[in-house]
């Protein structure tokens, strides 16, 4: 029987209802036509997940780097990173504001600090593979800065929360920031970024026209967490449970997103793998608990995806 898009939207319209969407990200079918929304399955993220490599090292598994926290934010910047290192980033590199390095050392001992003013100096940059901006950085001019400095860099960046209020006052920025970017806005976000929109199909549509004009995409969080891709296409994702509405949850995607762009995944792969480990870690620990803060599920990936995989 035929889903339709309006099953996973949390309001009514008249268009969602008549959309229909595909189980799978991969046609099935020769005689009927793809729909743009398309629910992922286990098997597409058995066909996405590459299997850790035997003499893999540290180096095999790329070097993340996160520009993230502000003096009263800095748990933001720190579950981020601990998504990232969860999440199998061979090596995990933090910028906070020097008054969180204490914190960082003594909570992540496995993550590296670059300070902020070594952020403007491009060549110290270039040992990154994979970058993340927003998570409780604050607004201030530094954090514009920064911005700027990665747009310059011209390297695709996951851009979350304060990063995503910045662009939303500096559309020269946000249209000059790499292809293959991944942006990871909630509703509040979203609207901020494009305008307000009366309901998520409107919403929805927007996004679609975004990713496709930016080139890169757009990861519209929710229950269902929409992954909008460069070509406009969008692949809701069916794991994640209410446990989950806790602060922070958000700032750990971010970092796990980030984990599988270091790891050597597209920004459309490294997007679907993390919605959906980060939905089915939460979902797993779900089975037990009433609520889930957002570094009991940090600390669950690794368990996730291994037993995925038996
Ligand atoms: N430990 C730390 O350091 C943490 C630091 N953090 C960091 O702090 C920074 C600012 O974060 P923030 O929570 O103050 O602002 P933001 O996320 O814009 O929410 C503002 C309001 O928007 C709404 N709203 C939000 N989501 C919604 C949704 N899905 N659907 C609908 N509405 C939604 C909701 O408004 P309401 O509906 O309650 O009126 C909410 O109150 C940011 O950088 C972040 O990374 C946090 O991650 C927490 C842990
Ligand atoms: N009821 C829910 N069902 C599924 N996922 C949820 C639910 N509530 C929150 N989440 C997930 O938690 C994350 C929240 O992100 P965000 O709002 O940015 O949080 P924060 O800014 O506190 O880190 C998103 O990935 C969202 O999909």
């Amino acid at each position: 029987m035929a889903v339709f898009l309006n099953t996973f939207l949390p309001d009514s319209d008249a268009s969602s209802k008549l959309q229909v969407v595909d189980e799978g990200l991969v046609k099935l079918s020769a005689e009927s036509e793809s729909s743009p929304y398309k629910l992922i399955q286990k098997a597409d993220i058995k066909a996405i997940l590459k299997i850790r490599k035997p003499f893999a090292h540290k180096g095999t598994y790329g070097h993340a780097l996160i520009i993230a926290g502000a003096l009263k934010t800095m748990g933001a910047a720190l579950l981020c990173a601990k998504g990232c290192l969860y999440g199998g980033a061979g090596l995990t590199t933090v910028s906070v504001p020097e008054s969180g390095l204490n914190a960082l050392n003594t909570v992540l001992p496995e993550a590296m600090y670059l300070g902020r003013s070594n952020l403007i100096k491009i060549k110290s940059l270039k040992k990154y593979n994979a970058f993340a901006i927003g998570p409780g950085l604050g607004k201030l001019f530094e954090s514009v800065c920064i911005i700027e400095e990665l747009v310059v860099l011209k390297v695709p960046v996951v851009v979350d929360a304060d990063a995503l209020n910045i662009l939303s006052t500096r559309e020269d920025l946000l249209m000059h920031l790499a292809k293959d970017s991944i942006f990871t806005p909630h509703l509040k976000e979203f609207d901020n970024l494009f305008g307000k929109h009366k309901t998520w199909w409107e919403r929805l549509q927007t996004a679609r026209i975004m990713a496709k004009k930016l080139g890169s995409v757009i990861v519209l969080k929710n229950q269902y967490t929409f992954i909008v891709d460069q070509q406009g296409d969008v692949m809701i994702n069916p794991t994640g449970n209410p446990a989950m509405a806790q602060g922070g949850m958000g700032d750990v995607l971010t970092g796990l997103i980030t984990a599988y762009i270091a790891q050597g995944y597209s920004a459309k792969a490294a997007a679907i793998l993390g919605c959906y480990f980060h939905g089915k870690a939460g979902d797993e620990l779900a089975e037990s608990h009433y609520n889930i803060t957002a570094s009991q599920l940090a600390e669950q990936i690794p368990k996730t995806v291994k037993g995925f995989l038996k």
